[in-house]
């Protein structure tokens, strides 16, 4: 993990996923590293403590309510002065962290990986770590 790999955490509820990513998202942040902490909805941003800044995977991306397609949205993060804080949060993320992605549809992962192009466009996901928390069994 500390080497920029990317991972999936899986496991059943109360086996300590979020106790495990709030200890992944501290010594991260600790050795200097851009770290988001985002989950699929609102209510599982709250299962973290403020302090760790959870927000929802839809804010991260500027996608919101996700009604526009992958190349709208991208368009609209590159050239619209009211995405520019989503264009600067992709740009300077070097770990992205997704709890309860079990959550997100192939849709919105396949925009994730094009808006995530947007830190640089020759790597998958932009270079971005990703790091998929849930429970696939759910
Ligand atoms: N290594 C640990 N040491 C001490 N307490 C732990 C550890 N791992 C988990 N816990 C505690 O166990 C409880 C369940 O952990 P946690 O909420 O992280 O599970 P979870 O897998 O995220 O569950 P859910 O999928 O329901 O959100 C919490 O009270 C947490 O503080």
């Amino acid at each position: 993990m500390k080497e920029g790999h990317s991972l999936y955490i899986g496991g059943p509820a109360g086996t300590g996923k979020s106790f495990l990513l709030n200890k992944i998202v501290t010594s991260l942040r600790s050795a200097g590293k851009c770290v988001q902490l985002t989950c699929t909805t609102g209510i599982a941003c709250t299962n973290f403590p403020p302090a760790l800044g959870a927000m929802t995977i839809h804010h991260w991306s500027g996608i919101h309510d996700g009604r526009y397609s992958s190349k709208e949205v991208v368009f609209l993060i590159k050239n619209n002065e009211k995405f520019k804080y989503a264009l600067q949060r992709i740009q300077l993320t070097d770990t992205l962290i997704i709890d309860e992605v079990s959550m997100l549809s192939e849709r919105l992962f396949d925009q994730l990986r094009d808006i995530c192009s947007l830190s640089d466009p020759s790597k998958l996901f932009g270079g971005i770590q990703l790091i998929l928390c849930g429970d696939f069994a759910q």
